[in-house]
Protein backbone atom coordinates (compact mmCIF):
# COMPACT_ATOMS: atom_id res chain seq x y z
CA UNK A 1 0.00 0.00 0.00
CA UNK A 2 1.41 3.37 -0.75
CA UNK A 3 1.83 6.14 2.27
CA UNK A 4 3.15 8.47 0.31
CA UNK A 5 1.08 11.71 1.44
CA UNK A 6 -1.52 13.15 -1.75
CA UNK A 7 -4.10 14.41 0.38
CA UNK A 8 -3.19 18.23 -0.60
CA UNK A 9 -1.16 17.77 -3.76
CA UNK A 10 -3.17 19.52 -6.67
CA UNK A 11 -4.00 17.09 -9.15
CA UNK A 12 -3.62 19.18 -11.96
CA UNK A 13 -3.37 22.60 -13.42
CA UNK A 14 -5.00 25.70 -13.17
CA UNK A 15 -2.57 27.47 -16.35
CA UNK A 16 -2.23 24.44 -18.49
CA UNK A 17 0.97 26.28 -20.32
CA UNK A 18 2.52 25.95 -17.00
CA UNK A 19 5.32 23.46 -15.31
CA UNK A 20 3.59 21.51 -12.42
CA UNK A 21 5.47 21.73 -9.62
CA UNK A 22 6.49 20.24 -6.18
CA UNK A 23 9.14 22.13 -3.63
CA UNK A 24 10.47 19.62 -0.93
CA UNK A 25 12.26 20.79 1.80
CA UNK A 26 14.97 18.83 3.87
CA UNK A 27 16.22 19.40 7.12
CA UNK A 28 16.08 18.40 11.16
CA UNK A 29 13.25 20.48 12.26
CA UNK A 30 14.19 19.75 15.70
CA UNK A 31 11.75 21.36 15.89
CA UNK A 32 9.70 23.27 13.53
CA UNK A 33 9.29 27.13 13.24
CA UNK A 34 7.79 29.67 11.66
CA UNK A 35 10.72 30.22 9.93
CA UNK A 36 10.12 27.11 8.06
CA UNK A 37 6.89 27.88 7.48
CA UNK A 38 7.39 31.07 6.08
CA UNK A 39 9.93 29.88 3.25
CA UNK A 40 7.15 27.67 1.60
CA UNK A 41 5.15 31.05 1.66
CA UNK A 42 7.79 33.01 0.30
CA UNK A 43 8.74 30.23 -2.60
CA UNK A 44 5.40 30.88 -3.19
CA UNK A 45 5.22 34.22 -3.64
CA UNK A 46 7.93 33.21 -6.04
CA UNK A 47 6.59 30.66 -7.78
CA UNK A 48 3.57 33.18 -8.87
CA UNK A 49 5.86 35.97 -9.29
CA UNK A 50 8.41 33.67 -11.61
CA UNK A 51 5.03 32.52 -13.96
CA UNK A 52 7.16 29.21 -15.81
CA UNK A 53 5.43 27.27 -12.56
CA UNK A 54 2.56 26.72 -10.98
CA UNK A 55 2.89 24.73 -7.64
CA UNK A 56 1.16 21.77 -7.02
CA UNK A 57 2.71 20.85 -3.34
CA UNK A 58 4.54 20.86 -0.92
CA UNK A 59 6.54 18.64 1.62
CA UNK A 60 8.63 18.49 4.76
CA UNK A 61 11.06 15.81 4.74
CA UNK A 62 12.72 15.55 8.00
CA UNK A 63 15.71 14.17 8.55
CA UNK A 64 16.36 10.10 9.58
CA UNK A 65 17.68 9.70 13.21
CA UNK A 66 20.52 8.44 11.57
CA UNK A 67 22.07 11.67 10.62
CA UNK A 68 23.00 12.39 14.27
CA UNK A 69 22.89 16.02 14.37
CA UNK A 70 23.07 18.07 17.75
CA UNK A 71 19.74 18.30 19.31
CA UNK A 72 17.51 15.79 17.00
CA UNK A 73 14.74 14.96 18.95
CA UNK A 74 13.47 11.11 17.62
CA UNK A 75 12.11 11.21 14.62
CA UNK A 76 8.26 10.19 15.24
CA UNK A 77 8.43 13.69 17.32
CA UNK A 78 9.55 15.56 14.45
CA UNK A 79 7.54 14.29 11.86
CA UNK A 80 4.59 14.63 14.61
CA UNK A 81 5.75 18.38 14.68
CA UNK A 82 5.78 19.01 10.99
CA UNK A 83 2.29 17.33 10.76
CA UNK A 84 0.72 19.94 13.69
CA UNK A 85 2.06 22.69 11.77
CA UNK A 86 0.91 21.85 7.94
CA UNK A 87 -2.99 20.82 9.75
CA UNK A 88 -4.09 24.56 8.19
CA UNK A 89 -2.21 24.84 5.75
CA UNK A 90 -3.59 23.68 2.13
CA UNK A 91 -0.70 23.14 0.79
CA UNK A 92 1.88 21.61 2.49
CA UNK A 93 2.53 18.54 3.71
CA UNK A 94 4.75 16.03 5.54
CA UNK A 95 6.48 12.80 4.55
CA UNK A 96 8.20 10.90 6.94
CA UNK A 97 10.20 8.18 4.78
CA UNK A 98 13.51 9.82 4.96
CA UNK A 99 12.98 10.24 8.72
CA UNK A 100 11.60 6.65 9.25
CA UNK A 101 14.64 5.39 7.84
CA UNK A 102 16.80 3.93 10.63
CA UNK A 103 20.20 5.19 8.46
CA UNK A 104 20.60 8.76 7.10
CA UNK A 105 19.38 9.24 3.38
CA UNK A 106 21.61 11.40 0.88
CA UNK A 107 19.49 14.81 -0.11
CA UNK A 108 19.01 13.16 -3.69
CA UNK A 109 17.80 9.82 -2.49
CA UNK A 110 14.87 11.90 -1.33
CA UNK A 111 13.98 13.76 -4.28
CA UNK A 112 14.68 10.72 -6.38
CA UNK A 113 11.78 8.73 -4.10
CA UNK A 114 9.79 12.26 -4.55
CA UNK A 115 10.18 11.73 -8.16
CA UNK A 116 9.46 8.02 -8.17
CA UNK A 117 5.86 9.05 -6.05
CA UNK A 118 5.23 11.96 -7.60
CA UNK A 119 5.96 10.62 -11.25
CA UNK A 120 6.09 7.10 -11.50
CA UNK A 121 8.88 4.65 -12.59
CA UNK A 122 7.59 5.00 -16.41
CA UNK A 123 5.40 8.66 -15.39
CA UNK A 124 2.43 6.29 -14.83
CA UNK A 125 1.51 9.34 -11.95
CA UNK A 126 2.43 12.54 -13.41
CA UNK A 127 0.24 15.43 -13.69
CA UNK A 128 -2.68 14.62 -16.09
CA UNK A 129 -3.96 17.78 -17.98
CA UNK A 130 -7.73 18.40 -18.78
CA UNK A 131 -7.22 16.90 -22.02
CA UNK A 132 -5.74 13.70 -21.11
CA UNK A 133 -1.73 14.59 -21.14
CA UNK A 134 0.43 13.92 -18.79
CA UNK A 135 2.90 16.50 -17.76
CA UNK A 136 5.89 15.45 -15.55
CA UNK A 137 6.14 17.47 -11.97
CA UNK A 138 9.06 19.08 -11.57
CA UNK A 139 10.55 19.02 -8.08
CA UNK A 140 12.68 21.43 -6.58
CA UNK A 141 14.56 21.62 -3.28
CA UNK A 142 13.89 24.21 -1.11
CA UNK A 143 16.71 25.55 0.88
CA UNK A 144 18.01 28.06 3.05
CA UNK A 145 21.08 30.15 2.52
CA UNK A 146 22.96 28.44 5.05
CA UNK A 147 22.24 24.79 3.59
CA UNK A 148 23.42 25.71 0.30
CA UNK A 149 26.76 27.34 2.09
CA UNK A 150 27.39 23.81 3.24
CA UNK A 151 27.83 22.77 -0.58
CA UNK A 152 31.39 24.19 0.38
CA UNK A 153 32.55 21.95 2.63
CA UNK A 154 35.12 19.59 1.65
CA UNK A 155 33.47 15.98 1.77
CA UNK A 156 30.24 17.13 2.85
CA UNK A 157 28.11 16.80 -0.53
CA UNK A 158 29.65 14.75 -3.40
CA UNK A 159 29.66 17.27 -6.73
CA UNK A 160 27.78 14.85 -8.70
CA UNK A 161 25.10 14.88 -6.74
CA UNK A 162 24.93 18.55 -6.59
CA UNK A 163 24.72 18.65 -10.15
CA UNK A 164 21.81 16.56 -10.56
CA UNK A 165 19.96 18.48 -7.31
CA UNK A 166 20.90 21.97 -8.35
CA UNK A 167 21.05 21.15 -12.33
CA UNK A 168 18.05 19.97 -14.61
CA UNK A 169 16.61 17.18 -13.29
CA UNK A 170 15.59 18.88 -10.15
CA UNK A 171 16.61 22.80 -9.01
CA UNK A 172 16.53 24.74 -6.25
CA UNK A 173 14.54 27.31 -4.59
CA UNK A 174 16.64 29.27 -1.84
CA UNK A 175 15.59 31.62 0.58
CA UNK A 176 18.01 34.01 1.33
CA UNK A 177 19.45 33.75 5.24
CA UNK A 178 19.46 37.23 6.90
CA UNK A 179 22.57 38.47 6.88
CA UNK A 180 24.41 36.44 4.58
CA UNK A 181 25.14 37.07 1.06
CA UNK A 182 23.49 33.95 -1.34
CA UNK A 183 24.47 35.72 -4.29
CA UNK A 184 28.08 36.02 -3.45
CA UNK A 185 28.71 32.56 -2.30
CA UNK A 186 26.41 31.20 -5.61
CA UNK A 187 29.36 33.15 -7.67
CA UNK A 188 31.95 31.17 -5.49
CA UNK A 189 30.55 27.81 -5.69
CA UNK A 190 31.49 26.15 -8.65
CA UNK A 191 28.20 23.74 -8.19
CA UNK A 192 25.77 26.58 -8.02
CA UNK A 193 27.43 28.56 -10.79
CA UNK A 194 27.52 25.65 -13.16
CA UNK A 195 24.17 25.00 -12.69
CA UNK A 196 22.78 28.63 -11.95
CA UNK A 197 19.70 28.63 -14.48
CA UNK A 198 17.99 26.15 -12.13
CA UNK A 199 19.07 27.72 -8.76
CA UNK A 200 16.94 30.59 -7.66
CA UNK A 201 17.25 33.07 -4.73
CA UNK A 202 14.26 33.99 -3.02
CA UNK A 203 14.86 37.39 -0.84
CA UNK A 204 13.42 37.58 2.40
CA UNK A 205 11.61 41.00 2.81
CA UNK A 206 10.48 40.73 5.71
CA UNK A 207 13.84 39.33 7.90
CA UNK A 208 13.35 36.34 10.00
CA UNK A 209 16.18 34.28 11.83
CA UNK A 210 14.05 32.02 14.42
CA UNK A 211 16.25 29.37 14.97
CA UNK A 212 15.65 25.69 16.04
CA UNK A 213 18.54 25.64 17.87
CA UNK A 214 17.55 28.41 20.20
CA UNK A 215 14.26 27.50 20.14
CA UNK A 216 15.62 24.37 22.39
CA UNK A 217 17.95 26.68 24.82
CA UNK A 218 14.63 28.35 25.63
CA UNK A 219 12.72 25.21 26.51
CA UNK A 220 15.94 24.20 28.53
CA UNK A 221 16.24 27.81 29.79
CA UNK A 222 12.19 27.80 30.57
CA UNK A 223 11.66 30.96 28.84
CA UNK A 224 9.06 31.46 26.11
CA UNK A 225 8.51 29.92 22.72
CA UNK A 226 5.33 31.56 22.21
CA UNK A 227 4.99 33.21 18.53
CA UNK A 228 8.21 31.50 17.49
CA UNK A 229 6.29 28.47 16.24
CA UNK A 230 2.74 27.24 15.93
CA UNK A 231 1.24 26.68 19.67
CA UNK A 232 0.09 22.91 18.66
CA UNK A 233 4.16 22.73 18.69
CA UNK A 234 4.83 23.84 21.68
CA UNK A 235 1.95 22.19 23.50
CA UNK A 236 3.54 18.97 22.17
CA UNK A 237 7.21 19.82 22.85
CA UNK A 238 6.07 20.47 26.38
CA UNK A 239 3.63 17.16 26.52
CA UNK A 240 6.00 15.05 25.36
CA UNK A 241 8.83 16.87 27.56
CA UNK A 242 11.50 17.74 24.53
CA UNK A 243 14.28 19.57 24.78
CA UNK A 244 14.50 19.88 28.67
CA UNK A 245 17.77 18.37 29.12
CA UNK A 246 20.73 19.07 27.17
CA UNK A 247 21.43 16.52 24.09
CA UNK A 248 25.26 16.66 24.51
CA UNK A 249 27.93 18.77 25.28
CA UNK A 250 27.67 20.70 22.11
CA UNK A 251 24.70 22.24 23.10
CA UNK A 252 25.60 23.41 26.26
CA UNK A 253 28.03 25.04 23.70
CA UNK A 254 25.29 27.05 22.57
CA UNK A 255 24.39 28.53 25.46
CA UNK A 256 26.52 31.97 24.79
CA UNK A 257 24.06 32.57 21.49
CA UNK A 258 21.88 34.76 23.62
N1 LIG B 1 17.40 31.80 9.20
C1 LIG B 1 17.18 31.03 8.15
N2 LIG B 1 16.99 31.61 6.94
C2 LIG B 1 16.73 30.85 5.85
N3 LIG B 1 16.64 29.49 5.89
C3 LIG B 1 16.83 28.88 7.05
C4 LIG B 1 17.11 29.58 8.24
N4 LIG B 1 17.21 28.68 9.27
C5 LIG B 1 17.02 27.47 8.73
N5 LIG B 1 16.80 27.56 7.41
C6 LIG B 1 16.56 26.46 6.48
O1 LIG B 1 15.57 25.59 6.99
C7 LIG B 1 15.81 24.27 6.51
C8 LIG B 1 15.76 23.31 7.68
O2 LIG B 1 16.89 23.54 8.49
P1 LIG B 1 17.04 23.13 9.98
O3 LIG B 1 15.98 22.21 10.41
O4 LIG B 1 18.45 22.71 10.15
O5 LIG B 1 16.74 24.55 10.72
P2 LIG B 1 17.65 25.31 11.74
O6 LIG B 1 16.72 26.27 12.40
O7 LIG B 1 18.86 25.89 11.05
O8 LIG B 1 18.09 24.15 12.75
P3 LIG B 1 19.29 24.07 13.83
O9 LIG B 1 19.21 25.36 14.59
O10 LIG B 1 18.93 22.86 14.62
O11 LIG B 1 20.57 23.94 13.05
C9 LIG B 1 17.17 24.30 5.80
O12 LIG B 1 16.95 24.41 4.41
C10 LIG B 1 17.78 25.57 6.33
O13 LIG B 1 18.68 26.12 5.38
O1 LIG C 1 23.07 14.55 0.42
C1 LIG C 1 24.08 14.95 1.01
O2 LIG C 1 25.23 14.63 0.65
C2 LIG C 1 23.92 15.83 2.23
C3 LIG C 1 25.02 16.30 2.95
C4 LIG C 1 24.80 17.10 4.06
C5 LIG C 1 23.51 17.43 4.46
N1 LIG C 1 22.45 16.96 3.72
C6 LIG C 1 21.06 17.30 4.12
O3 LIG C 1 20.95 18.67 4.36
C7 LIG C 1 20.03 18.89 5.43
C8 LIG C 1 20.80 19.66 6.47
O4 LIG C 1 20.00 19.87 7.57
P1 LIG C 1 20.59 20.68 8.79
O5 LIG C 1 19.57 20.48 9.86
O6 LIG C 1 21.92 20.06 9.11
O7 LIG C 1 20.69 22.10 8.32
C9 LIG C 1 19.56 17.50 5.89
O8 LIG C 1 18.35 17.22 5.27
C10 LIG C 1 20.65 16.58 5.38
O9 LIG C 1 20.21 15.27 5.07
C11 LIG C 1 22.64 16.20 2.66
Amino acid sequence: MDSFPRQKLKATLTDTSKIPLVLVACGSFSPITYLHLRMFEMALDWVNDHGAYEILGGYFSPVSDGYDKKGLAPWKHRVKMCELSVMESKWLMVDSWEASRPTWSKTLSVLEHFDEHLNGKNNEYCCVLPDGTKKRIKIMLLAGGDLIQSFAVPKLWAESDLDTILGVKFGCVVIERTGADIHDFLLKSDALYRNRKSVFVVKQFIHNDISSTKIRLFVRRNMSIKYLLPDAVIDYIYKVDLYSLPQDKDDDDDAHII
